[in-house]
């Protein structure tokens, strides 16, 4: 089928990606021409891994292209996919801005009679109801046209397999019709289909995200309360995990959830209950613990120097999670934010976001790509993603190379024997600290 995805972000990028792989002759469009030049030559704009080969090869077939050009994006494809962004608003609703211009584009520059709109951005239940009204303002006579609403589940760092191999896909029409083409589209891939109405195919997106958001912020208030009990976090997730009604996943306490969904799409569902009257209680406090979280980390170091001021400070990870280069939300910003106003001399590291982060920042915090060079003199460490890097940096060497060997570890990183054995001072999220010590400044 001969397909335009609008977007070549990680949903847009991937999908397009994905789609020529299994056969499909597919245009990706982006607003974005540098990121177009980039993409023609092979270039991916985002770390993700496994996706440059895929990109390369596909642009070989002749089954994949990349353009900033309107005419050549929507003249004539079968379906056109939306994966363009959905930002916040300030009072944390979905910023529907992109979406319409896409629609707007479609009906500018399409010349097609027959055309199935797809949206695979999160969206707010009522969108594609919007997206149908925006485009039937100025439909062109003739042009018939289908919506279908399809959200996205694939995590980043590990997308490409989440893209092949997920766990459903959701496909919700009001025409019969559209729907099968969408799963024929998909077929390929083998992955199990749920055929729905449109506006639960929307809400099935943000009820998704919410729910896994509200399980890390319990489990997180459960550490919480295991610290100040004598539980230890890490067994008692294990525990919980073996009952299969809940399941091990999503159950890692740590500094809480960021990056560009988790948070922007629990505030999008708690608006579009107040819209329709429904206090959303459950999922503001989970917000609010998610708030909290990275606090708390910065408090048990407070507890222990009396200052931040002029001491050298290691971040160790910079990314939301591992495997990404997306800082966006990340519990780390929060953490370097508030070092930064207390005057720490703060040096970050993270293996492939630490460019990124570097325009962030016009002084006092210096990032690296070298942790040693980042823990080197450092009086004090947070670690804050748990990279491989991180994890697998042998705990002596805190010993060696920093002032004082005093971590905070949101993300539970080592096992506490090893810590108690290797001499550092480690604080951890949920658990009992070990070596525990008090510096004077
Ligand atoms: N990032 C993720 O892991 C996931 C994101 N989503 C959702 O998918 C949507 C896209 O997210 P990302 O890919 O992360 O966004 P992104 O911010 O990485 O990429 C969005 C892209 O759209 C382009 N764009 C903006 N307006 C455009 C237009 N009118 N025409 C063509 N391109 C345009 C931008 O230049 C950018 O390259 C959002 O609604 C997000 O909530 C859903 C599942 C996973
Ligand atoms: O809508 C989206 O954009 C996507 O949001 C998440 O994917 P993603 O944000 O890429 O990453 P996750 O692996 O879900 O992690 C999100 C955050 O939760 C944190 N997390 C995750 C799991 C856990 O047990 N504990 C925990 O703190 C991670 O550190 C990270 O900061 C969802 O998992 C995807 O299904 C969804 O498509």
């Amino acid at each position: 089928m001969k397909i335009t995805v609008a977007g070549t972000g990680y949903v847009g990028l991937v999908t397009g990606v994905m789609l020529a792989e299994i056969g499909h002759h597919v245009t990706c469009f982006d607003i974005n021409e540098e990121k177009v030049e980039g993409l023609k030559a092979g270039k991916s704009p985002i770390y993700e891994p496994g996706i440059d080969a895929l990109i390369v090869s596909n642009l070989d077939r002749m089954r994949l292209n990349f353009t900033s050009n309107r005419d050549c994006a929507y003249a004539y494809p079968e379906i056109v996919i939306i994966a363009v962004g959905t930002p916040e608003e300030e009072d944390g609703s979905a910023d529907l801005s992109y979406v319409k211009m896409v629609a707007k584009d479609i009906t500018k520059y399409g010349k097609q009679k027959e055309l199935i709109i797809v949206t695979k951005s999160t969206v707010p239940v009522g969108t594609n109801q919007k997206i149908k009204k925006w485009i039937e303002e100025d439909l062109q006579n003739g042009t018939k046209f289908d919506l279908v609403s399809n959200p996205e589940f694939l995590r980043e760092g590990s997308a490409i397999k989440d893209t092949f191999h997920g766990d459903r896909i959701i496909i919700g029409s009001e025409s019969k019709l559209a729907a099968s083409v969408i799963e024929e589209l998909y077929s390929p891939l083998n992955i199990p289909i749920l055929h729905t109405d449109i506006e639960s195919a929307e809400m099935i997106k943000y009820a998704s995200n919410a729910f896994l958001a509200t399980k890390i912020s319990f489990i997180n208030e459960i550490a919480n309360i295991c610290e100040k009990v004598g539980a230890n976090i890490e067994d008692v997730s294990t525990g919980i995990g073996l009952d299969n009604r809940i399941g091990p996943k999503f159950l890692q306490a740590g500094v809480g959830y960021g990056g560009s969904c988790f948070p922007k799409d629990t505030k999008a569902l708690v608006q579009l209950a107040g819209n329709v009257k429904h206090k959303f209680d459950l999922l503001e406090s989970v917000i609010e613990v998610n708030n909290n979280q990275p606090l708390l980390l910065l408090q048990k170091a407070r507890e222990v120097v009396d200052s931040f001021k002029g001491k050298k400070v290691a971040v160790l990870g910079v990314a939301f999670k591992p495997n990404t280069d997306d800082i966006r939300e990340a519990a780390s910003l929060t953490i370097i934010n508030e070092l930064n106003k207390e005057q720490a001399i703060i040096v970050a590291y993270d293996p492939v976001a630490h460019l990124k982060a570097k325009d962030l920042y016009k002084q006092g915090v210096f990032f690296t790509n070298d942790i040693r060079e980042a823990l080197t003199d450092a009086t004090l460490a947070f670690i804050i993603t748990e990279w491989d890097e991180v994890k697998e940096f042998p705990i002596e060497k805190y010993v060696e190379i920093m002032e004082t060997p005093i971590i905070f570890d949101g993300r539970n990183c080592y096992d506490l024997h090893k810590a108690k054995n290797s001499g550092i001072s480690y604080y951890s999220v949920g658990r009992q600290a070990v070596n525990p010590l008090i510096i004077n400044s």
